[in-house]
């Protein structure tokens, strides 16, 4: 017999502007995990060969990726899980059949998306019963920052802070539930016999759900070129101007809450939504961004919010109320004129989910 369940993790939008790493909205683009465990076939003991597990895509957004369960993201973070559950391999033979609407490297939250999956891929595998501030820790440990995987997992506007390394160690046993005593025993077992897998602290994410306004769409601008976020996270600096990081601070704080009024604010969210810790060192590998967010505004743009690169871009992310492909057809149209032929682009009308993650089981 097989146990059939589908995974439907959503595109994030990180950064939102002045939040960088710390804010997530989650958005109407999902991918998608078809799997199947056989459970009628008995546990291997020796590693097989594909870890005993098989994946397969269907559809865009698979291009260059490996099937390879070590090389592939999604399967090599579920195999990570696994290991720190004392499985050396997916304990029953599963096949996962992927199908990914989220465009790699564009700054919506693909890789993010990939390795939630690979954490509840390895959640039902081995039926760990990990619970969804578990399932983060073990997101973290592969995708450092929380604001893409916290948005994806949980659902809806999100802001999260990483604990400090001492903090995350204090976790007593005896705050834990008793499912979370469980889990924590089976861990630890695991971590005494293979000292080379190294399990996630506890809660080294705290995340809150903020208020955000159902009239809110986000109009997503997709350049169809990838930028990879190490590389964008490369050009930014070692250290800030304070009166750079109190810029941010005093629009993130704003931002919090500007976005939850039923009505909101129009040029309180657009001053909300600038930034001078990641966007300014960005501009250079985003040609049309600076003529974009100097160009656009409520007045002139009936219906925006906000502009600001979504994530690590190259996608401009536009909040609106109204008129979107309006807003969506000006900010292409700057893509069209840029040197050199131009920057090709398409664009998606999205609505922000409060649902994260899900997985249902089919049968
Ligand atoms: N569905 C998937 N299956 C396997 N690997 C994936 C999948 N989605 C993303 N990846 C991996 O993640 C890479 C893209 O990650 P990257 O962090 O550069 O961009 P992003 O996550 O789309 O953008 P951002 O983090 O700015 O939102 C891909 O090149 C691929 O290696
Ligand atoms: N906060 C991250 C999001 C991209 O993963 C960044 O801007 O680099």
């Amino acid at each position: 017999m097989a146990v059939s369940y589908e995974i439907k993790v959503p595109a994030t939008s990180a950064n939102i502007g002045p939040g960088f790493d710390v804010m997530g909205l989650s958005l109407s683009l999902y991918l998608t995990v078809n799997v199947h465990v056989d459970t009628e076939a008995p546990t291997t003991v020796a590693v097989a060969p594909n870890y005993n597990v098989t994946i397969s895509y269907e559809g865009d957004n698979s291009s260059g990726l490996s099937l390879d369960p070590k090389k592939n993201l999604i399967t090599d973070t579920a195999l990570y899980v696994l290991a720190c559950n004392g499985f050396s391999q997916f304990p029953r033979p599963t096949t996962a059949r992927i199908n990914n609407s989220i465009p790699l490297g564009r700054g919506l939250g693909s890789s993010g998306a990939a390795v939630v999956a690979g954490v509840v891929l390895a959640n039902i595998a081995a039926e760990l019963n990990l619970s969804q501030q578990r399932m983060l820790d073990y997101c973290l440990m592969i995708e450092r920052h929380p604001d893409n995987v916290a948005a994806a997992l949980v659902g809806g506007f999100i802001a999260s802070y990483l604990a400090d390394d001492d903090q995350s160690a204090q976790i007593p046993a005896t705050s834990l539930s008793e499912a979370e005593r469980v889990r924590r025993e089976r861990e630890e077992k695991a971590a005494a016999a293979n000292p080379k897998v190294l399990l996630p602290p506890e809660k080294i994410c705290r995340s809150v759900r903020l208020g955000c306004s159902p009239k809110i769409k986000a109009v997503a601008i997709i350049p169809r070129f990838e930028l990879a976020t190490s590389k964008a996270r490369a050009a930014l600096p070692e250290s800030y101007n304070p009166k750079d990081v109190v810029y941010n601070l005093q629009r993130l704080a704003i931002l919090t809450t500007a976005l939850g009024s039923e009505t909101p604010d129009p040029w309180l969210v657009y001053g909300a939504m600038m930034d001078k810790v990641h966007q300014p060192y960005r501009m250079h590998m985003i040609p049309g961004l600076p003529e974009i967010l100097a160009t656009l505004n409520p007045d002139n743009t009936p219906g925006l919010l906000g502009i600001c690169l979504s994530g690590a871009g190259p996608t401009i992310l536009a909040l609106a109320v109204s008129n979107f492909d309006e807003i969506a057809a000006k900010i292409r149209a700057i893509f069209d004129r840029q040197p050199n032929g131009g920057v090709a682009t398409g664009y998606e009308v999205l609505d922000i989910v409060s649902e994260g993650t899900t997985c249902i089981k089919k049968n």
